[in-house]
């Protein structure tokens, strides 16, 4: 029996972690031997260090299923037979509280202040939380343990173990990492990275720096990132995805909140976007095999896939719009907060009674196309997904390299979050590197090496509207996905690049006059809105909020290179 599970959950002050074994309690009811302690409690030893607790280490997705449906209220096969869950009270992430130690490195290092992701805790307070999250998961009968990989670049792989309460969290966590093989995972080693999950236990409000019962503690000296009130799956997700962001750029590395395909002749995609815009679902492509929907890295080689599964939304799906992710919903699958008929257990996709935000977590290889291993030559394209509820925003205009970098930290998007009765106020968000939950540096830093590597690979930028058309939320109507992927579809193929375009005012876009497919009239948003005035005003007001957004980031500058930045700065709205 290796120590180490031992180790990584050992409470700090006592002598001794869990007494370990593999498999399922249930059947090793008489505890063996080695849990007999022969030796008088030292004073620094309490009752909870002589509990027994079993590590259910990588367990496959059939046994993950047994533990859910046996032991996780909530758990069902749907008809499909993908694993129903339920993440509890939060079906979301948890954005502000999220805390980051600041420590001598990571002061200097990291973007702290306004703007930033990054709200400050001092290393005792994450001990304090990593002890009661450690002493939680010691308290249980058993806890799972996962460990697996991040990164398909074999050079920059980074080893990680997630130890969690729950079997909806390993088979998660299964899915969304790499999955090591057998010959790996003997000769796993010291974990880079480890993350304690304790999500259906609160922190304690009373404690320093907590604002509320949740807090996800990123500790990088520690390498360690501690879970405490929230069961949302997508928090270790996107967790990890925080400490790439910091390890990657620091070996020249970009970490990108993107989707990225190829095509046939090798030609490489790359899709940004907030939440929602169509990442999954534009990566997920019949035509072309699929490197990753949600975060990848550009180094010297190329693309690279972080994870080693998609974890798509799942709202409103169905098998005429999106079948290759409908297809990959089948077993070994971990379906979240969905709502299902309770006989037949058919998912009904369209219910957002639990949440807007159900979620679909399947490995890549349930993708039929997906490219595996993950990685791919440097991009072609580079396409900037904005939904714009405010539909004012052209379907696609071609970007120059200043307005790739303008939108690309401005990070545009503007959902509209619930859909009750009612008029309802398209809200615009404004995101750095259409991912400013996830960056740990300063905006400008990830900008200045996108433009290098764009610049020195020869890839062209793209702003793709898949938000409202013929007027905002409210009056006009989400442009059809039919016709963004015939968008999508002539930018990969470069027919995009031969046809005429034209000008548009106060953004300053290049809009084609067609696109195949497509029809004409919708690709200059004026033509499509019957009030031509509530238009002009509805321009005015976004670029407003675009160049009041801008403000924070006029004193900086982007990289090495003086007229690039100057560039970025003209290349807003003129108004
Ligand atoms: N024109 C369109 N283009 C893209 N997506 C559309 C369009 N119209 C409707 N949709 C829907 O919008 C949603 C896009 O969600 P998707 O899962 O692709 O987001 P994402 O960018 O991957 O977000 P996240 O980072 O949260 O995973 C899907 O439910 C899709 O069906
Ligand atoms: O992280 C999540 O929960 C979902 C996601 O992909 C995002 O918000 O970008
Ligand atoms: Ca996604
Ligand atoms: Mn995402």
């Amino acid at each position: 029996m290796p120590g180490w599970y031992s180790a990584s959950l050992a409470s700090l002050t006592r002598e001794t972690g869990p007494k370990v074994v593999k498999g399922d309690p249930a059947r090793k009811r008489e505890a063996p031997k080695e849990v007999s302690h022969p030796v008088a409690p030292t004073i620094s030893v309490s009752d909870s260090s002589l509990k027994f607790t079993h590590v259910l280490y990588n367990l496959s997705p059939a046994e993950l299923y047994e533990q859910a449906l046996k032991y996780e209220k909530g758990s069902f096969i749907t008809s499909n037979g993908a694993l129903a869950t339920l993440s509890g009270a939060k079906t979301g992430r948890a954005p502000r509280d999220k805390r980051v130690v600041k420590d001598h490195t990571t002061e200097d290092d990291l973007w702290w202040g306004k703007g930033s992701p990054n709200i400050e805790m001092d290393e005792h307070t994450f001990m304090v939380n990593r002890e009661r999250a450690v002493d939680y998961l010691n308290s249980l009968e058993k806890v799972f343990v996962n460990d697996q990989f991040l990164n398909w670049d074999p050079q920059n792989k980074i080893k990680v173990r997630i130890v969690s309460a729950r079997a909806y969290h390993s088979l998660f966590m299964h899915n969304m990492c790499i999955r090591p093989s057998p010959e790996e995972l003997e000769d796993f080693g010291t974990p880079d990275f480890t993350i304690y999950n304790a999500g259906q236990f609160p922190c304690n409000r009373y404690t320093h720096y907590m604002t509320s019962s949740t807090s996800i503690d990123l500790n990088l000296a520690r390498r360690e990132m501690v879970i405490l009130g929230t069961q949302y799956a997508g928090e270790m997700k996107k967790g990890l995805f925080s400490v790439m962001h910091y390890l990657m750029p620091k070996r020249g590395i970009l970490s990108l909140h993107s989707g990225c395909n190829m095509g046939k002749d090798g030609d490489v995609a790359l899709f940004f976007g907030l939440s929602g815009t169509g990442k999954t679902t534009l990566s997920t492509d019949h035509n072309r095999s699929l490197i990753g929907d949600d975060e990848h890295c550009w180094g010297d080689n190329g693309v690279s896939n972080i994870e080693g599964g998609c974890y798509a939304k799942c709202i409103d799906l169905s098998w005429e719009k999106e079948p290759d992710i409908w297809n990959a919903i089948k077993f070994g699958t971990v379906l979240e907060n969905v709502v299902f008929e309770e006989h037949t257990r058919e998912v009904d996709y369209a219910d957002k009674s639990v949440t807007e935000n159900t979620r679909a977590a399947y490995p890549i290889e349930y993708i039929p196309n997906a490219k595996i291993p993950c990685v791919g030559p440097h991009p072609k394209n580079v396409i900037l997904l904005a939904c714009d509820a405010f539909g004012v925003l052209p379907p696609v205009s071609k970007l120059t390299l200043a307005q790739t970098m303008y939108h690309f930290i401005s990070g545009y998007t503007a959902l509209v979050a619930g859909t009750e009765e009612g008029v309802k106020e398209p809200r615009a968000t404004f995101s750095a590197c259409f991912g400013a939950a996830f960056i740990m540096l300063h905006p400008t830093k990830y900008a200045a090496m996108l433009a290098d590597k764009m610049q020195q690979h020869g890839a062209t930028g793209w702003l793709v509207n898949t938000g409202w058309s013929g007027g905002s939320y409210g009056s006009g109507s989400r442009i059809k996905l039919a016709y963004t992927r015939k968008i999508i579809d002539a930018i990969h193929s470069g027919s995009l690049l031969d046809v005429n375009y034209k000008k548009t005012e106060v953004f300053g876009l290049e809009i084609p006059t067609e696109v195949e497919g497509v029809p004409s009239e919708i690709l200059d948003p004026i033509n499509t809105w019957g009030d031509k005035k509530a238009y002009e005003e509805t321009l005015l007001k976004l670029a407003g909020l675009f160049r009041n957004n801008f403000a924070t980031f006029t004193d900086h500058k982007i990289g090495e290179d003086d007229s690039l930045t100057q560039e970025i700065l003209a290349a807003g709205p003129i108004f």
